[in-house]
């Protein structure tokens, strides 16, 4: 076998991962969804479509609450599971990856980690099922701030959120070098 051969032998080939609009086609956990949000442009300035309850997914949930998280370049926030509400997250600045691992019995995706990775310059709406654990990485060299409006307000007094930590065997994704929780 000739050295084109054995190199080919050993490569792995690229798979689609957007469709002819430049639509990413990252895979999502089941019921989760991601939509791109391109700058609509005028000579004034540009126009980005954060939420509108009219989008697929989204019927019957109006935004309750919103906040911002910032997370600091090679910050990991995660991995965090929710029991009562979806999390629905806009980038407004920054790169983050966004990973998820599915660990709903029941869910076709069980089991199956996903990484999708937004930045400035291919905005998206990401929404986030309960029981699926996730982690928002700032991949990128600035301070990131990520718009959040859950689904249900945050509460206080119970808050919905459990927290395994960053180097857990439980969850087939290693953050090296990686700080945050
Ligand atoms: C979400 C939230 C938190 N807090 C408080 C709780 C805590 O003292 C501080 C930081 O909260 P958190 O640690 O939850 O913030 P943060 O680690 O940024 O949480 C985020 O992480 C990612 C992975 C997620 O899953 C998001 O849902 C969100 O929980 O802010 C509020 O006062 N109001 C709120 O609406």
């Amino acid at each position: 076998m000739d050295l084109l051969e054995r190199t080919l032998a050993a490569a792995s080939k690229d798979q689609r991962t957007t469709d002819d609009k430049g639509t990413l086609l990252a895979g999502l956990p089941q019921g989760g969804t991601l939509r791109a949000s391109p700058p609509i442009t005028d000579d004034r300035g540009s126009l980005f479509e954060v939420f509108n309850e009219v989008w697929p997914g989204q019927g019957g949930n109006p935004v309750r609450q919103a906040y911002v998280t910032t997370m600091r370049p090679g910050v990991v926030k995660g991995w965090g599971l929710h029991k009562r509400h979806g999390d629905r997250y806009f980038l407004l600045t920054g790169t983050i990856q966004f990973l998820m691992y599915d660990v709903r019995p029941d869910s076709p995706t069980l089991g199956h980690l996903f990484k999708v990775t937004v930045s400035e310059a291919n905005r998206q709406f990401l929404t986030i099922p309960p029981f699926v654990w996730h982690a928002d990485h700032n991949v990128g060299d600035t301070e990131a701030l990520l718009l959040s409006m859950p689904t249900e307000p945050y509460d206080y007094a119970d808050p919905d959120k459990w927290r395994l930590p960053l180097d857990t065997p439980l969850i087939p994704h290693k953050f090296p070098g990686a700080r945050g929780y």
